[in-house]
């Protein structure tokens, strides 16, 4: 059976990728630092498909890299890594953030990103034709907007740093892909609010924001293309949303 590797598996897109994955026969190697969803979500998921539950925090190289290179044998096969942990914070303008929220984006969304794939390439490249990484971006990469800051930039990096990537593994069958979802109901903006509930259902209200659900669809749909296709790059919308025009100040 072939192996996904999903990271940020606790919540969102990630849980909602598991799910579909299990649906396909996939093994799993589910990552995240909530210990307790993990495990609630092996106990759902064990019945249909190996699952291994890996507590790991993507900003910690060291940790990263000993879980990858003490996978058990069953496990080492990886033929998906989706790279999905990652966070917004700090809604407010750049002049009003806290450097630590910048600091912990970067270190998540760019650091994080790269420390596993770094640590997973040689077992994806072992894998070879059918592998792929799958990179979450987002449409905040493209479409810039007040508060978006750091985190879109974030995102621009993961879009970039996917092509990049794709460059220097032609030859090795891996295929990369950056996913861009864009308005997704999810836990994203209970973390990005630090936790104001009315935000976010207000941010979600009277619109139909994609589900975890629609993103993993895709998920699944780009790891299991032909090996000979590779999806550079897929930017998802709900279709009620589109762009906003330039803002001009007026006196
Ligand atoms: N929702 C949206 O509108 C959009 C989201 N995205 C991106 O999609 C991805 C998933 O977000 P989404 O599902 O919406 O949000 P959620 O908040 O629901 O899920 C985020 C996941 O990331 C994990 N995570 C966060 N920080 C870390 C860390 N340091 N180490 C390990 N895991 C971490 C969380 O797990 P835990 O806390 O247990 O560690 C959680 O499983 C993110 O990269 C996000 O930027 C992109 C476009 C749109
Ligand atoms: O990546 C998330 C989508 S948005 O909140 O930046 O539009």
């Amino acid at each position: 059976m072939p192996i996904a590797m999903i990271t940020g598996a606790t919540s969102g897109f990630g849980r909602a990728a598991a799910r579909r994955f299990a649906d396909a026969g996939w093994s799993l190697i589910l990552t995240g630092r909530r210990q307790e969803r993990l495990d609630a979500l092996k106990h759902e998921l064990a019945e249909r498909v190996e699952v291994l539950t890996l507590t790991l925090d993507v900003r910690d190289a060291e940790a990263v890299k000993h879980a990858v290179e003490t996978l058990p044998e069953a496990f080492r096969g990886v033929t998906c890594l989706v790279n999905n942990a990652g966070l917004a914070l700090a809604p407010q303008p750049s002049q009003r953030v806290d450097l630590a929220d910048w600091h912990t984006m970067i270190d998540t969304n760019v650091t994080g990103l790269v420390n596993v794939t770094h640590a997973m390439l040689p077992l994806l490249i072992a894998t070879g034709a059918g592998a792929s990484i799958i990179n979450i971006g987002s449409a905040a990469a493209k479409w810039p907007y007040a508060g978006g800051h750091v985190y879109g930039a974030t995102k621009a990096f993961v879009e970039q740093f996917s092509y990049n990537l794709r460059c220097d593994l032609q030859g090795t069958g891996v295929r990369v892909t950056d996913i861009a979802p864009g308005l997704a109901e999810t836990e994203f903006t209970l973390v990005r609010t630090k936790g104001d509930e009315s935000a976010s259902e207000a941010l979600y209200q009277d619109t139909t924001p994609l589900q975890s659900e629609d993103v993993a669809e895709q998920i699944v749909h780009v790891a299991t293309l032909p090996a000979h296709i590779n999806i550079n790059f897929l930017e998802i919308m709900p279709t009620r949303q589109s762009w906003s025009p330039t803002h001009v100040e007026r006196d």
